[in-house]
């Protein structure tokens, strides 16, 4: 039987890439590509059926930055599919992003040089603001979109006849001081981006605590810094390629310089077939570039404890009933 692949955000940057190396790797997979502009999703179908022209797609919309398109897309997922073998939770966005500057050059003078260009630590601010749903834009869509699709195609993704992965692709940027548990939307703060991939790894670490009896697993990814339209946000795109040098030099000194969606996309691809018993819920794993250009996967450990996890699981099932009571009076 074909294995069904579901992919959040994948018109585009990361979520395109890792559909075209799906399909290289394996012709025989479903793809499903889970996108909020239909037009963009029938157009990375396009590219992606002129690359492998006997490729099975589907495309289902899903704004996962809005509540009733996360259910109507979800119910959708339901009818059509039987079984979902991977869901990659990829689509996210870092709302008009800020460099600063002073910072970037202090830190270029320092000793936290290579962490600084590594996670961007420092770096970037962001606004966010206020959804429909009356939720925060960024936790909603990097986060709470994706955990209410989850939760509601359970029925698919857990079965008894073989594992199903989720993969969420969170960011070297993710970090614990970014975050807090009595905040955990970022109401109060300018790293929003920062909190809600930190949210991610403490997520996935509760999900495999829930969820693995009942089949499925949960696994996180770091792309690395990759020029998609993600970072057109932060600079013009003529400025990234005038810079690209430079970029290749700071290669030399971190291998999270992936830079392009191919390679960005390494990690996500090496978990696709992956033995759910080799995963380690407490690892984040990376994707990486060598100044060489090479690419390979490497693992770190999370910045956290289990409860912390455990207690943002329960206030995220607890906004679960509030939103819900919202939807469904
Ligand atoms: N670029 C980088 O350096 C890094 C990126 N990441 C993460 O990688 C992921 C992919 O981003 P990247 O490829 O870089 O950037 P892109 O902007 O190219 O891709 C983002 C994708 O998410 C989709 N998306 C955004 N908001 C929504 C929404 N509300 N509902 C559904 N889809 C949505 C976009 O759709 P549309 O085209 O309609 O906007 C697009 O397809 C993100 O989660 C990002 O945080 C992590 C680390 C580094
Ligand atoms: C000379 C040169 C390369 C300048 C660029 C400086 C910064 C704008 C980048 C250095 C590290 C980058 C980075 C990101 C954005 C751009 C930088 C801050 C991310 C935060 C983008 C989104 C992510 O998820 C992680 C990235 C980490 C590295």
């Amino acid at each position: 039987m074909r294995k069904v692949v579901v992919i959040t955000g994948a018109n585009s940057g990361i979520g395109l890439a890792l559909c075209e190396r799906l399909l290289s790797k394996d012709d025989q997979i479903h793809l499903c590509l889970a996108c909020r502009n239909l037009q963009r999703a029938e157009n990375a179908r396009t590219a992606l059926m002129t690359s492998h022209p006997s490729a099975d797609i589907g495309i289902v919309q899903i704004d996962v930055g809005s509540i009733k398109s996360v259910l109507r897309g979800a119910k959708e997922l339901r009818e059509r599919y039987k079984r979902i073998d991977y869901l990659y939770l990829n689509a996210g966005i870092m709302p008009n992003p800020r460099i600063s500057f002073k910072a970037l050059i202090t830190g270029l003078f320092s000793s936290k040089v290579i962490s600084m260009f590594a996670t961007g630590e420092g770096l970037l601010t962001q606004e966010d603001k206020v959804t429909e749903d009356g939720l925060q834009e960024v936790f909603e869509t990097n986060i709470f979109g994706h955990f209410m699709l989850i939760r509601e195609i359970e029925p698919v993704l857990c079965h008894a006849d073989g594992p199903s992965q989720l993969i969420w692709t969170s960011s070297s940027n993710a970090r614990r001081s970014a975050f807090s548990l009595t905040d955990y939307q970022h109401v109060n703060g300018q790293e929003s981006y920062s909190s809600s991939k930190y949210a991610m790894d403490l997520l996935s670490v509760a999900l495999n605590k829930h969820y693995n009896q009942q089949g499925m697993f949960s696994s996180v990814v770091c792309p690395g810094f990759v020029l998609t339209n993600l970072a057109y946000g932060i600079l013009p795109q003529f400025i990234w390629m005038f810079i690209m040098p430079i970029m290749w030099l700071v290669r030399l000194l971190t291998n999270t310089f992936t830079l392009s969606p191919y390679n960005g996309a390494e990690a996500l691809l090496w978990l696709f077939g992956r033995k759910v018993e080799s995963l380690d819920s407490l690892v984040k794993y990376h994707s990486c570039t060598s100044g060489l250009g090479n690419n390979y996967v490497q693992s770190s450990k999370m910045d956290l404890e289990e409860e912390s996890s455990d207690l943002f699981y329960q206030k995220i099932l607890d906004l679960e009933k509030e939103v819900r009571k919202k939807t469904n009076p």
